[in-house]
């Protein structure tokens, strides 16, 4: 039952039929053997923890009300929707830093003062994930029987990363509210680093099997575009996160898309069976329908987690 676990320093042709298994049944896996260094992640770990603990006025200074367009910066428990309804949680997002970017969910992110050092750790973290998932990218083409830089010479040479730190204060054991609601990611590839608390839970097809945090891993899943990319051969699976653990949980979702300004449409079939394999998707969207630039597709998801935000976008 558990989720597998894939070794990115394996040879091509064994990482990528464990790839292919693994995306054709629940989207998510485990990696690991991606060289990044343990002192990357405990150094986000640490500034984040630094700043979560400051006063709610002090982590307002960089409120998501000041990042605009570019859709950075803070936000306070409650004020994340997922399907309508509030999540139990607060966070900061990021994306590349690229000061003077004038398009949506791009361009400077929002540092708090107070913690000088998440500025280098969540550059320095963006800039190494970016790295793996062009890693793992490379997998799923040659699972796909693409070649091996199709992603990184096309859709993602210049991809659209969002990054964002989550803290999930404790719920009791009986809340009926999530941290997050459930839902699937809207691009290709997102990369979790989380704590030691656990709370995350994927609806496989044989029901709700959790996502514990194992060592030296990220958890790694497919989102909607590599769902649409290849017509539900590749299954984006809704997930869910509820911090029973009795302690303040911290994660780290990394979002890995098709570039802003990129029309995404769907690749040549894999197989024969391949775009009915999938069968009715969870929430009943046909994602192959969607015609437009990733851009446009990623402005119309966001703007409804953050309906009071939505003006920015336009
Ligand atoms: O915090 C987690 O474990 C998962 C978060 C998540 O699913 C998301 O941000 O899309
Ligand atoms: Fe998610």
């Amino acid at each position: 039952m558990a989720l597998p676990v894939i070794d990115l320093a394996a040879p091509m042709p064994v990482k990528a039929a464990e790839v292919e298994r693994a995306c054709r049944d629940s989207g998510f896996f485990y990696v690991t053997g991606t060289g990044v260094p343990d002192v990357v992640k405990l150094r986000v770990l640490r500034a984040a923890r630094e700043f979560f603990a400051l006063s709610e006025e002090t982590k307002a200074e960089i409120a998501m009300e000041h990042g605009g367009r570019a859709w950075r910066g803070y936000f306070p428990v409650g004020a994340e929707l997922t399907s309508g309804r509030a999540d139990r949680k607060e966070g900061i997002y990021f994306g590349t830093e690229r000061p003077g970017d004038p398009r949506p969910l791009h361009g400077a992110n929002l540092f708090p003062a107070q913690v000088p050092d998440l500025r280098p750790a969540v550059l320095e973290y963006i800039d190494r994930l970016t790295d793996v998932a062009q890693d793992v990218l490379r997998v799923v083409a040659v699972s796909l029987g693409l070649d091996a830089e199709y992603f990184a010479g096309g859709y993602t040479a210049d991809p659209t990363v969002l990054f964002r730190i989550f803290h999930y204060p404790p719920s009791p054991p009986d809340a009926d509210d999530w941290g997050v609601g459930e839902h699937t990611d809207y691009g290709l590839l997102t990369l979790l680093l989380q704590d030691d608390n656990g709370g995350l839970a994927v609806r496989t097809q044989r029901g709700w099997v959790d996502a514990p945090p194992v060592p030296d891993t990220f958890v790694c899943n497919i989102g909607d575009m590599l769902d649409r990319l290849t017509g539900g051969w590749y299954r984006s699976t809704p997930h869910r996160v509820r911090n029973v653990s009795g302690n303040d949980r911290l994660s780290f979702p990394f979002f890995f898309d098709p570039a802003f300004d990129r029309e995404v449409p769907p690749l040549p079939p894999v197989s024969s069976s391949a775009g009915s394999a999938g069968g009715a998707r969870w929430d009943g969207q046909d994602l192959r329908a969607f015609t437009g630039t990733y851009g446009e597709y990623l402005v119309g998801k966001v703007s409804k987690v953050f309906p009071q935000l939505r003006g920015e976008l336009g």
